[in-house]
Parts: C-alpha cells; structure tokens; sequence
C-alpha cells in the first residue's frame, strides 16, 4: 500500500504508515484539526465534507476536526481512532475511492505554508523520572554516589507534578528564567539569571478517554488509553533547580517552559516499532506487572545551533527502548489511587539517557555538571549549558523496512534574561 494522492519519499517522516495529529492555521483560515502526508497538511475538516469519514459511527466528523485543539477526537477511543486512519490510509492510496476526484489543493495545503499550535488543551502535565541511566546520573551528581538511585525508584515510576501553563509548541522561543540560586555553599543564595539552562531530551504521550476521579485505570485499560506520542524539551534550570527541590522535588527550576513537538504519533502507527522494554529486577506489584512488549524502538537526536552559527551540531544519540518504566506503566501508577486523567493530559517520560556516553540526554550529564566542555563537532567550539540565543533541536524516527514514522522537529531557543531590578 502506499500514497498516490501526494508524493512521499522514502525518507519523510510523514509517511501512509505515520499519519500524526496536529492543529494547524493558514493566512486564511483559522486553527484546526490536520494530518502529515509527506510535505503536506491533510486537512480533516475539509475530507469530512467530501464524507471520507461517513460511515464511522460515533464521529461527528465536521465538528470534530473543526476544533482548534484535538482533545474532543481525543476523548473518542481506540475503536474511532482506528477507523479514521483506515479511512485515511483508503483515501491516500485507493485511485477509486469515490472521493478521489477532489484536486490536492481542496484538501491538503504545504507544511511550508501552515503555522502550527500545541496539539491539545493541556490540562495537566506531569513529568516522570523512568529512564535507570538519567536517575542515577543525576542522583550521583545532587546526592553522590551511595545515594544515586533512591530505593523506591526500582518499585515505582517516580514523577512530579509540572505546570500546563507553560507547555509551549515548537519554534517558541523561552527567556532564560531568573531566579534564586546559591552558587557558593558557604554564602547566602543569590538571584538573577540561572547560569545552567539545559534541556532535557524527552517524549511525551497524550491520554485518550479519561477516568473518572476514584476509578483507577489498569495496565490493559491503560494500553488503550493513550492516544499518541510528540517529543519534548523539559528545560531545566540545574542552579535554580540543585537549591530548592530538596525535599518537595522540581518546582522553578523547572516550569519556565516545556517545548513539546506538533505532530502527535498515534500509538497505532508505533504498534510495528515495539520491542522488549529493559528487564525489570525487583519485578514490579502486580499492578504494575506487563507481559507484553511495551517498549518502542524510536530513535532520538538532540542538535544544537549555537548562537550565531546556522550549523547543527550533534549532542544526545538516544532511543525510547532505553526507558525502564513504560508509557503504560507511567499513565497505570499515576491513575492507580484513582487521580482522574483527562483527554489532553500530557505525561512526560522523564530524560531519555541510554547506556552510552553519547546518549545522555542533558548537559548537566553530557558536562558532568559543568565539570567537562562539550565539543561542537569541529567547530572549535564547546558548552557546558545553553548559552543565550543557542537553538536545541530534538528529532525522533522509527525507521520501517522503506518507510519511516517520524516525529519532526521539536526546537526551541533560549532568549536573554528579562531584566530585573531590585
Ligand atoms: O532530583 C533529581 O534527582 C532530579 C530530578 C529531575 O531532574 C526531574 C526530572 O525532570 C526528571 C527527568 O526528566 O527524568
Ligand atoms: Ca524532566
Ligand atoms: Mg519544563
């Protein structure tokens, strides 16, 4: 099967087999529901009245994809979910489907040409903790070495609490935030501009159909849950960061802003890119047990344009499958006291590091804490943490036999402290 309605390489990211959700805008026409194919936008709205999605019962196709965010369509399910990519894939591949006889430009407009939005209205945003290498990492360097990884991290999916307020989209740039930090142990604190802003490599899955508060969800209920996946950026602040999480955990140093990709992976499209997730010893209590593969084979790459320069240059190599807590089992523990979960709730994964240098998934560990200088390729230059005006780029693809299911772009870059006077 494959797309004759538009032309897609080989190497697209949007290939028939991806088909991402995103809410896209033209000069003309207001926010609404889209889909990628190749270099183009399909527009929903636009193939409902030419009745592609007709005969889907419980859809309400017009109004559904006339929205400016996806939570509505989110709220419907797996069983409508898969029927409108059925739908879709018939109508991009099929030269005899009867609504063929529309002109590309009915339908479907250029990437190039559209703005695109946050993908939901986020209500909640949670952060998790659930990659082995990042955890002990960074437990090393806040609590040294005989206290990296905490005993409960091994029994559960450690997370906290973030602010949707400031969940932003690709290509929004973020001031570096001020705040309070205390450089010098054996001084006061001090504030002003954080001088360790840093990303942290992630990926983030969207919940479907919510639960009712009281009503924990399990993990078989929990697979049916999710709707999708986009990358994300949880900058940090590691100065402000380091001086207040002790003991309540992330709070400032960490809700300046999250940069979350457009395009939202449906988790049918990442069903062939499944693989055993790392062994779990202690194994799991039995809510949280799983005998199925609920790790994804989904390549990740951190790049950076420095201030001034137009060239990338390579800083994270990672991949999903490094995570030891799966999406099902993050969304599973933090709806098991019966915490209600909303359509458009965004759960982030927590730093993506894998067992190699290479792929650690922040600057606090690729400079070891500021210890170490980063290389930029052969540039002759070198970070520690972000510097002002310095762009970060996460991409993300599964790699199929002559197809890809890949995540665009998730960029954002780091504008100079707001000036404050005290
Ligand atoms: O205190 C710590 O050990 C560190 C916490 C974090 O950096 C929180 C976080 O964002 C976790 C993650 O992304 O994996
Ligand atoms: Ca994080
Ligand atoms: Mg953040």
């Amino acid at each position: 099967m494959s797309c004759t309605f538009v032309p897609v390489s080989a190497t697209s990211d949007f290939s028939l087999q991806n088909l991402p959700f995103g809410i896209f805008s033209t000069a003309t026409s207001p926010a609404r529901v889209g889909v990628a194919i190749g270099t183009y936008v399909l527009d929903l709205s636009a193939l409902s009245r030419h009745g592609v999605f007709s005969h889907i019962s419980g859809l309400q196709a017009e109004t559904v994809f006339s929205q400016s965010t996806l939570n509505s369509y989110m709220a419907l399910g797996k069983p409508v979910w898969s029927a409108v990519r059925a739908a879709l894939q018939d109508f991009l591949s099929n030269d005899s489907h009867p609504a063929r006889t529309v002109a590309v430009s009915d339908v479907a407009v250029e990437q190039s040409s559209v703005t695109m939005h946050l993908p939901a209205k986020i209500g909640d945003y949670t952060d998790f903790y659930a990659s082995r290498e990042h955890a002990t990492n960074v437990g090393v360097m806040f609590r040294g070495k005989d206290n990296a990884l905490m005993p409960n991290w091994t029994h559960l999916p450690v997370g906290y609490h973030g602010r949707a307020s400031s969940v932003v989209v690709s290509g929004t740039p973020l001031r570096r935030p001020n705040g309070q930090r205390r450089p010098d142990a054996t001084k006061p604190p001090v504030f002003g501009p954080s001088v360790r802003v840093d990303y942290e490599l992630e990926m983030a899955l969207l919940v479907g159909p919510g639960n009712e508060l009281g009503e924990p969800l399990t993990m078989a209920q929990a697979g049916e849950r999710i709707f999708g996946v986009v990358l994300m950026n949880d900058w940090s602040a590691r100065d402000i960061q380091a001086w207040e999480y002790v003991p309540l955990g992330p709070f400032l140093g960490k809700n300046f802003g999250t940069t979350i990709s457009p395009w939202v992976v449906t988790m049918e499209a990442l069903e062939p890119f499944r693989v055993a997730q790392p062994a779990q010893d202690p194994e799991p209590l039995p809510y949280l047990r799983d005998s199925t593969n609920s790790g994804y084979d989904i390549q990740l790459k951190v790049d950076i344009k420095p201030s001034g320069s137009d060239e990338y240059y390579a800083l994270t190599n990672s991949n999903l499958k490094y995570m030891y807590w799966s999406l099902k089992q993050q969304l599973t523990h933090h709806a098991i006291n019966g915490c209600s979960m909303q359509p458009g709730d965004l759960l982030g994964t927590g730093t993506i590091s894998g067992p190699t240098e290479d792929s650690f998934g922040s600057m606090l560990e690729l400079s070891w804490s500021g210890k170490n200088d980063i290389k930029l390729g052969d540039s002759g230059l070198t970070r520690k943490f972000v510097e002002d005006n310095d762009e970060i780029r996460i991409t993300g693809v599964c790699q199929g036999d002559g197809f890809r299911v890949g995540f665009g772009e998730c960029v954002g870059q780091i504008l100079p402290a707001k000036q404050l006077d005290f």
